[in-house]
């Protein structure tokens, strides 16, 4: 059975349906945990499970570096490898590799880079992407390569890095071999802060046809502000009955101002990062918890929650533990963020669902600010 996405309730531009895969069904919108080096921070794959999330992200660049493709492959794939039995979706590595790797060189080819780890020499294609995705990662959902506009970028340098990006989603359709029976390939629409550029994008993406379009060259520094107003020219470019997915957001807001403009799906370090420092989401807005104020609070951060490191530890032990600099404070706080973060998705889907998106936006817009 191919993919199969399917809205179930539309609230404005909000949707809520299913996004069907061989490996299981996501509800969307779908907050997807970033697992990078084939682990969800500080996280077991069944504490992850028991959040509630449908599918994971992974990263072909840092798994390409370690334990690298082929290896993976040997060892029977990254769902084996990690003990993840639901969808995966992998980003194609350009974004990273411009974070994270050194001495970068860009061609037409592709991007030729060293390891941040031991300084290898790699080079990253359209085609090496997909290679590692598809065939030894076997990621679910795989990403074009494409190069991420920087923010800043003048017209017309966002022109030529949206086109570099058209070209190598071509080749990486190409290279995917049209349509899968397994497996789903997105394009990811580029164009800065641009309309005319975004919609340049998108045109230029729908005439490849892909099988879900992802909104690239956000969270980069734009602002909250900014990223809404580019998601306002964007989405509306993006065909109805293909997933749309917003790549790397975000803070919880920007969860829920982009699900209001359309969006389906989301990936970010956030929760998990933030948690291993110390800063726990609740529906009052951020904490954290090596705030002193906590250091004799017997209660824990939301007693009616169902996640075992929310209802469970009181905000005096998690005081004590980031004190202590005790790794299990990580776990429990990366843990309760995630499944904050799934909370949100499912009283998104719910209010879409029940026609009450609106009140639960202004309600969280006024909590939040
Ligand atoms: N803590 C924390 C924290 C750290 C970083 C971020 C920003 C992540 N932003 C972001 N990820 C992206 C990945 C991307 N991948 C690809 N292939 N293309 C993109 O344009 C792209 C754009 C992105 N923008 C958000 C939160």
């Amino acid at each position: 059975m191919r993919f199969t996405f399917t809205c179930h309730a539309t609230d404005g531009h909000a949707r809520t349906g299913v996004l069907s895969t061989p490996r299981g069904d996501i509800r969307t919108p779908a907050f997807m945990p970033v697992g990078t080096a084939a682990t969800v921070k500080a996280m077991s794959i069944d504490q992850v499970k028991s959040t509630g999330a449908d599918i994971l992200l992974g990263n072909t660049y840092h798994l390409m570096l370690r334990p690298g493709g082929e290896r993976l492959a040997r060892l029977g794939g990254l769902h084996h490898f990690m003990g993840w039995d639901k969808p995966i979706l992998t980003d194609s590595g350009g974004f990273q590799v411009w974070s994270l790797a050194g001495l970068r060189k860009m061609t037409e080819a592709g991007v030729e880079f060293r390891s941040h780890i031991d300084g290898s020499r790699h080079m990253l294609t359209p085609e090496r992407s997909i290679e590692l995705q598809a065939d030894l990662i076997g990621s679910d959902i795989i990403m074009q390569l494409d190069e991420c506009t920087t923010f800043g970028s003048s017209h017309e340098e966002a022109l030529v890095s949206l086109e570099l990006s058209a070209r190598w989603g071509e080749r990486s359709k190409v290279a995917f071999g049209g349509t899968r029976a397994t497996q789903a390939l997105f394009g990811i629409v580029q164009g800065s802060v641009f309309p005319d550029l975004r919609k340049r994008s998108a045109d230029a993406l729908k005439s490849i046809g892909f099988d879900g379009y992802a909104i690239g060259g956000l969270a980069v520094g734009e602002g909250h502000q900014l990223m809404c107003q580019t998601l306002d020219v964007t989405v509306p470019e993006l065909p109805m009955d293909r997933p749309r997915y917003l790549m790397g957001v975000g803070k919880p807001i920007d969860l829920v101002e982009a699900v209001h403009r359309g969006v389906d799906m989301f990936d970010c370090v956030l929760p998990t990062r933030a948690g291993r420092h110390g800063q726990a989401w609740t529906w009052d807005g951020p904490i954290n918890i090596r705030n002193a104020r906590f250091a004799e609070d017997p209660d824990p951060i939301d007693p009616t929650s169902t996640c075992p490191a929310s209802s469970r530890p009181s905000k005096a032990y998690l005081h004590h533990l980031f004190k202590a600099e005790e790794i299990l404070g990580q776990t429990l706080l990366s843990w309760h963020n995630l499944g904050f973060y799934q909370d949100l998705m499912a009283a998104m889907r719910a209010a879409i669902a029940k026609g009450q998106f609106q009140d639960l936006r202004a309600r969280l817009r006024q909590r939040w600010g």
